[in-house]
């Protein structure tokens, strides 16, 4: 067979993927890693959009850097898909997100659950850490932070959400309350993704020998043979990767079969194509149920549940509009339009562009828990909005699978994501007592700030309907390849002899903090230490 394209293949350059890439080539010189990413190399447009803490909800529609598509039905929303939104660019998710870092309050003994080899809470919590000091996430200098975050943090005391803090900055996020939060940004206001702060220096200096990064290029499927261990000789019942399928990702939507071409990897292949992009990608190479697999055209291989037990977070919004007080600046039309705002910016001196679209963050429930992000910039500038949304911790869980029809087999086209929104009683009940604290919130600011609710709106009854009738989806969503259900302990597809998936999708819980890109992050360090112990010398 034709000679190796690379030592290690990573699928996917988001935020696991790019630790990945960046943590195995700097470790190993003389392992040849290759990174594939369906994103092409940013523009400049793209790369403010990107990089503006402020303009960054820009980037959900802009194709070229993030995939927005509608989820199915959801029965507990009254049969209503949601939009569903995940990067497609260098950095993935971390580039497009709203960048808060928010550990789990428990110190890593959640993710010690997950059932991950080795990783126990203090290794999590080890992990962690490096992780956010590679980021340098921090609380915002007080030069980024929104004009009226003292304002917001007395409306919630008054609202009984008292703001907590540690020694660290951060914030025990086990306990009621609202804190200030930390982001992935630098001193000067600008995003750090996970290409900037991983792969860019890695390429630049350690890396710039054993490291590729190509970018624009889907992968469709990995191409499954029968496994052969380290000595040449089968091994029983196991199957293994040889290479992966790629298509350039340019040729979406132009009518034509997309020219394929096979990439072959000597160790064996990582996916780290995210909670939308992994258990598609099995799926397509024949991982997966075998009646579904069959009726999507794929000969199936091996019999797993890839796609199931998904968990989707819910979000419940709650506004105000003032008139008491001046416009917030992050918010300001005039501001944001004025070219001396771009360039105090670029100039590294903050301002509107270098602030983030929330003022801080908050958690209201006990239980699963539901969390809050908040913040004076609405999608239309030049309105005086103060904007709130609940994230509920999920209990009812969902299903991706393959497209229905004949792009059943197309990696261009998104999957079908049951996100299974407020798909019991118990999530209703979470997000409806988070929603009305919300409101409470509004409420809790002082008189001269002119404050009234717009939505739900302060004439209006806050009901179950009404909630199944608006709530939309939180952009956090793991499982789908969850360690337990679809992996072994080591993150290896069972079944499968060196195929791994390292990723949102393989976390088997939700993570009990605001968000789950420190969770990812944190995941993608443990992984990248097991795998450099083992691929060490082979
Ligand atoms: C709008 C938004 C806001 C969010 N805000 C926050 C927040 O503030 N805090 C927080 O904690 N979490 C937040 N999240 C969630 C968090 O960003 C994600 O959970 C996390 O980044 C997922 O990381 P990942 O590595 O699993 O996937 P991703 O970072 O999404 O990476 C997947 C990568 O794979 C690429 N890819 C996919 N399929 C293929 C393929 N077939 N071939 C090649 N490449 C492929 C994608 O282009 C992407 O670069 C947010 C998410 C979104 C979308």
């Amino acid at each position: 067979s034709p000679p190796p394209d690379a030592d290690v293949i990573i699928i996917g350059g988001g935020t696991a993927g790019c630790v990945l890439a960046a943590r195995l080539c700097a470790a190993l010189p003389r392992v040849r890693v290759l990174l594939l990413e369906r994103g092409a190399p940013r523009n400049a447009t793209e790369e403010l959009l990107v990089r503006s803490p402020r303009l960054v909800a820009g980037s959900w529609s802009t194709p070229s850097v993030a995939a927005a598509f509608p989820s199915a039905a959801n029965a507990g929303l009254r049969g209503r898909p949601v939009a569903l939104v995940t990067g497609a660019t260098l950095g993935g998710s971390s580039a497009v997100n709203a960048a808060q870092w928010s550990e789990p309050a428990d110190d890593g003994a959640g993710a010690a659950a997950w059932g991950v080899a080795h990783l126990t809470a203090t290794v999590a919590a080890r992990a962690y850490a490096r992780a956010a000091a590679t980021l340098g996430v921090r609380v915002p200098p007080r030069g980024l932070r929104h004009e009226y975050l003292t304002d917001w943090v007395a409306a919630a005391a008054a609202a009984g959400l008292p703001r907590v803090t540690d020694a660290g900055g951060g914030a025990p996020q086990s306990r009621r309350g609202v804190w200030l939060q930390r982001l992935a940004i630098d001193g000067r206001g600008r995003r750090v993704d996970a290409g900037r702060a991983y792969v860019a220096p890695a390429a630049r200096g350690a890396c710039a020998r054993n490291l590729v990064v190509r970018q624009g290029v889907t992968v469709a499927r990995v191409v499954l043979a029968p496994h052969h261990g380290r000595g040449g000789g089968r091994r029983g019942g196991l199957v293994g990767v040889v290479g992966v399928e790629v298509v350039p990702t340019a040729s979406a939507g132009d009518g034509r079969p997309p020219r394929t071409t096979t990439l072959r990897a000597r160790l064996g292949v990582i996916t780290a194509a995210g909670p939308y992009g992994s258990a598609p990608l099995l799926l397509r190479s024949g991982i997966g149920r075998p009646q579904a697999l069959r009726s999507a055209g794929v000969r199936p291989v091996v019999d797993l549940p890839v796609g199931e037990g998904l968990l989707a977070r819910s979000v419940g919004r709650v506004v105000g509009a003032y008139d008491g007080v001046p416009l917030a600046a992050v918010n300001n039309a005039t501001l944001l339009a004025d070219p001396a705002t771009l360039r105090r910016w670029r100039a590294g001196r903050g301002g509107p562009l270098g602030a983030a679209l929330s003022v801080g963050l908050g958690r209201v429930t006990t239980g699963e828990g539901a969390y809050f992000p908040a913040g004076f910039a609405s999608s239309v500038p030049g309105k005086p909005e103060y904007n709130s949304g609940c994230l509920a911790n999920p209990t009812s869980r969902g299903r991706l699978s393959l497209p229905v029809g004949a792009a059943a087999t197309d990696p261009l086209t998104p999957p079908r994501v049951e996100t299974n929104l407020l798909g019991n009683r118990r999530d209703m009940a979470t997000l409806l007592a988070c929603m009305r604290k919300l409101q409470a919130v509004v409420e809790g600011f002082r008189p001269a700030f002119g404050m009234t609710e717009t939505v739900p709106g302060a004439d209006t009854r806050l009901t179950e309907e009404l909630v199944r009738r608006t709530a939309t989806s939180g952009a956090h969503l793991v499982g789908g390849c969850s360690v337990g259900r679809v992996l072994e302990a080591t993150l290896r597809v069972k079944g499968v002899g060196n195929l791994w998936v390292v990723d949102a999708s393989a976390l088997p819980a939700m993570p009990r903090s605001a968000g789950p890109m420190a969770s990812v992050y944190m995941l993608a360090e443990h992984a990248s230490e097991a795998f450099i112990r083992q691929f060490r010398g082979q």
